[in-house]
């Protein structure tokens, strides 16, 4: 059993973290490759492209694979019609994991200040947030288009912890990704990561992140509460 932490700051991821988003970005994604008179690529595939930003996911799509970059004049067409399909299907599909708003509530119960870092771009954050109801838990909301850096680097995380006027020793960032693992890493956070969610497919116990949890409801086992 590891020993309980008491950061001064928890940041915590969106897609794959809060909300299953495949759903609306699978569908929009679809949508934009038949429009263009492509392939579909279908939910299994998305679900391993997200956590870059919309950018790097429509640009996976249509090569199909998660490196490597289309056409550019494909990408140019491609990219303002996506755009257009997220901004109306940004939350229909989408929904707010099990645990998560029991897990936020036990947080905010024990004095525990929130704030949400994402690589999602600020025009399609806030209103998801919004929609499912969890945007008023945060203190503050730092977007993929916030800083000029997106995770793997350290800044959004740095920028969240100025801020909220804490030191970024002794905060914790929860995500579900190796960038969260790598962005958290590099600014010298504790970092806990979601097993539910998106890693390009892969376990991410392979980025030995300091907890691994099924569901949010088990923060209690890893953070002290107000007492102790
Ligand atoms: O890829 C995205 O758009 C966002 O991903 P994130 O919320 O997991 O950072
Ligand atoms: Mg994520």
């Amino acid at each position: 059993m590891v020993a309980k932490i008491k950061p001064g700051l928890v940041l915590i991821d969106l897609d794959g973290t809060l909300i299953d988003s495949v759903p609306d970005l699978a569908y929009c994604v679809d949508e934009m490759m038949a429009q263009l008179g492509l392939p579909l690529r279908g939910e299994a595939a998305v679900r391993n492209w997200v956590g870059n930003g919309v950018e790097r996911l429509v640009r996976r799509a249509l090569i199909n694979a998660v490196d490597g970059e289309p056409d550019e004049a494909l990408f140019a067409k491609a990219y303002p019609i996506f755009l257009e399909l997220y901004r109306d299907n940004n939350a229909k599909r989408s929904q707010v994991y099990d645990g998560v708003v029991a897990g936020i509530e036990w947080m905010l119960a024990q004095g525990y200040r929130l704030s949400c870092v994402t690589n999602k771009a600020e025009a399609f954050t806030l209103p998801l947030l919004k929609d499912k109801g969890l945007l008023d838990y945060f203190e503050f909301v730092v977007s993929g288009d916030t800083c000029a850096e997106k995770k793997p680097h350290p800044m959004p995380l740095l920028h969240a912890a100025k801020l909220m006027g804490v030191s970024p020793d002794n905060a914790l960032m929860i995500g579900d990704s190796k960038s969260d693992v790598k962005a958290a890493r590099a600014a010298g956070f504790h970092v806990f990561c979601m097993s539910y969610g998106y890693n390009h497919g892969e376990d991410i116990r392979n980025y030995e992140p300091d907890v691994v949890m099924d569901s949010m409801t088990e923060l209690a086992n890893y953070m002290r509460a107000k007492e102790s």
